[in-house]
Order: C-alpha cells, then structure tokens, then sequence
C-alpha cells in the first residue's frame, strides 16, 4: 500500500500517538463491502444475511513465531493471514462470507506498520470478494498477533469432512506442494542479520533468483487456488483439509479422522520434489513436499477415475488393517515431521 504508507499524518507515528480511534479511522477507510453486510465495521456486531449454513473458523499469526519482519512486510502477514483463513473455507468446499479481524500490538508500534497489515488485509479481500466486516484491537508489552476469523457458506450444500475417505481411493494435491516451505528455507540460508540478502525490500520476491524467488514470495503470500474446494465436492470429493502443517501431518488427519491408511505415491512425490532439487538438494527438497507447512493447497481424497482436472494424485487410501490409520511412505509409517507448535 504504497500510497497510505506515505499519506496519513508522517512516516513516524505510532499507534500510541494515533489512539485507538484513529487506528479504526484508518482500516474503516480502506475496506470494502458487499450486498450480504447488512452492518459491517462500527458497531457492537455486524450483521450478515445468510441463506443457510455457515462455516466458522480462525487462525492467528504471532510475530517471531509465524512470521519475522526481516523476511516478511506488514502487508504480507496480512495477506497470508487472510489466506490460512480463506483455504479453511475453500477445504470444507466453501468460500467466504466475512472476516473479523483482531490486532494486538504495543502502543510504540509504527502506525504505518498497521496500515501495511490492513492494506494486505484490505488487498485480498477485495480480490477475493470476502468483506471485513468487523474485528477488535488490544494492546500488549510487546507482542504483536493478528488474528482473523472467517465466515462461509458452501455453495454446493454439502461441506468436505475429514472422515469420509474409503479405503480404495485417490489421494490428490490441489496445486503445489512444498513451495512455501522452500522458500522459508531460502530466507533462513540468507539469514536475519540485517544484511542485505536477508532483508525484505518490499520490492522484489526477495533473496535469490529465479524459482527461489518465487517460493519466497509464495511464503509470504501464500496462493492457493481457492476454486478448486467447491470444485473437489461438486467433482465428489469424500475427504478434505488444506496443507497448512505438512503432506505427512494433514495426510495423517484425514486418515485418522476416516479410518483408512494412506499410501504415498513415491514418484509423484518425487517428481513434485524435483522443482526444489536443485537450489536445495534432494534430501531437503523431498523434505520440503513431505513436511513443508503453509501451503494451503488442498489435500483430498476421491473415488477412483473422479479426481478433477488441476489436480496430482500422490496416494492412495487402503484399508486401515491391525497396524491402524496412518500415513506410509516407502513401505513404512511416517510419523515425523510437519509443523506443531508445541513441538510435539
Ligand atoms: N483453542 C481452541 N479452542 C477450541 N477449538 C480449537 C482451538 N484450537 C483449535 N481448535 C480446533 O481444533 C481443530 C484443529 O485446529 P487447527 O488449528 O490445527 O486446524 P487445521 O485446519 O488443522 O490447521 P490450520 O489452522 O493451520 O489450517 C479445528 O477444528 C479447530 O477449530
Ligand atoms: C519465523 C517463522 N518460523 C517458522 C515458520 C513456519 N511456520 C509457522 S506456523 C506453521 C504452520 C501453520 O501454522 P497454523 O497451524 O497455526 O496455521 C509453519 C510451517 C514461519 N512461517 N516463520
Ligand atoms: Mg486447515
């Protein structure tokens, strides 16, 4: 958002300075609506017209922990913040209604930060078509976390569960597998000293060239293409979730959750691995397909001959058996991996 970075009163307010109303003058400004916001932002609670089911969910980012000013911009993190939400939606084979948006922040936080956040914010949800239609600010000594949480409906009446795999059917990927882990990879190797490889310039992609520019910009801003949830239930999609901790951990969700065993195809991962193979070796590029989180490409599962156009088969279900639900990899279970943030 360029032009509010430089408008608005100087480069150097904070939020403390600007007060709590002036921070809400300043997102109220910059969003748009839609005809379903019968109330949006300012008062107790919005109102929204709805003609049937709603989707609910949330998902916050912390700084330090989800994202590092030296690789990621305000607008940035509000983007992708947006996105994890929007590909939960898209994952039940729905799409978004409205977002609530919470930021806390120290009052010394650079007023223009904020701005940055809300026109990510802003940026995506006009380009989606989903409204901010309310949210909530609190202060802290010095965390900052934003956190959002989306509304939706499923156009096609029926809602993707986790636990509807059969043993006997395909597993699929949506799009890209591992591309945002490569490029959190890539920032790390450029480090966080503040030199000028490991600095987010706000300009390009960033450190690198080339295909590792464009995973570092995935990380920031994650992609994903949304039409392809409501596309897996019409096509007949039996279980569903979005790759937001790794192939292994979410693959392990849908498996538990169905009761089935899922088997990983060895050459369709590897050949997804092969984009990474180069810049980061092989051992860490079929890590980056296995366990890269913050992808938010979706993960389904179909009957056979059903998995629609777009999509890569990587697995198949079979039945659970004695040694029960789980993900194999190369003949054996595979536990390991994938993001938790508790470590566990
Ligand atoms: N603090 C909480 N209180 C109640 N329910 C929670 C809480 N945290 C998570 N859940 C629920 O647990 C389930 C798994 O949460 P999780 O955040 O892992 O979702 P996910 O889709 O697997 O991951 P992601 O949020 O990265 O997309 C969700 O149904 C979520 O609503
Ligand atoms: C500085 C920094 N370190 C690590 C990561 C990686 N990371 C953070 S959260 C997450 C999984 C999804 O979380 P959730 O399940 O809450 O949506 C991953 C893979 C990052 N983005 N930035
Ligand atoms: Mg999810």
């Amino acid at each position: 958002m360029s032009g509010s970075e430089e408008s608005g009163a100087g480069g150097s307010q904070t939020l403390g300075e600007l007060g709590e109303a002036g921070v809400l003058k300043d997102i109220f400004a910059t969003l748009t609506t839609t005809d379903s916001v019968l109330v949006g932002p300012g008062d107790d609670t919005a109102l929204l017209a709805v003609s049937g089911p709603v989707l609910a969910t949330t998902d916050a980012m912390v700084r330090g922990r989800d994202w590092l000013d030296e690789w990621s911009s305000a607008h940035d993190v509000g983007v992708k913040v947006v996105m994890q939400n929007l590909a939960d939606l898209a994952a039940m084979g729905g799409v978004g209604t409205g977002l609530l948006v919470t930021l806390i922040a120290p009052g010394a936080l650079p007023a223009r930060w904020a701005r940055d956040l809300t026109a990510g914010i802003a940026e995506i949800s006009a380009a989606t078509g989903v409204p901010v239609i309310g949210g909530d600010l609190s202060s802290s000594d010095g965390a900052v976390a934003v956190s959002v949480t989306a509304l939706g409906e499923v156009p096609g009446g029926r809602a993707v569960l986790r636990s509807g795999a059969e043993p006997g059917q395909e597993v699929a990927v949506s799009g890209s597998l591992g591309r945002s882990a490569a490029g959190l990879e890539v920032l790390r190797r450029s480090g966080t000293d503040g030199s000028p490889s490991g600095r987010h310039t706000g300009l390009g992609a960033g450190p690198g060239a080339g295909p590792a520019a464009g995973w570092v910009a995935y990380h920031r801003r994650p992609d994903p293409d949304l039409s392809q949830g409501p596309a897996a239930a019409a096509a007949g999609a039996t279980a569903m979730l979005d790759v937001s901790d790794g192939l292994v951990r979410d693959g392990g969700r849908i498996a538990t959750a169905s009761t089935v065993r899922i088997d990983l195809d060895e050459a369709a991962i590897g050949a997804l691995a092969e984009e990474f193979v180069s810049e980061l070796g092989s051992a860490p590029a079929l890590d980056c397909v296995l366990t890269g989180g913050e992808e938010h490409s979706l993960l389904a599962t179909f009957p056979v001959g059903t998995v629609p156009p777009g999509w890569t088969v990587v697995g198949h279900t079979a039945e659970a058996g004695t040694a029960g639900p789980g993900v194999w990899w190369r003949g054996e279970r595979t536990t390991g991996g994938g993001w938790d943030h508790f470590g566990g």
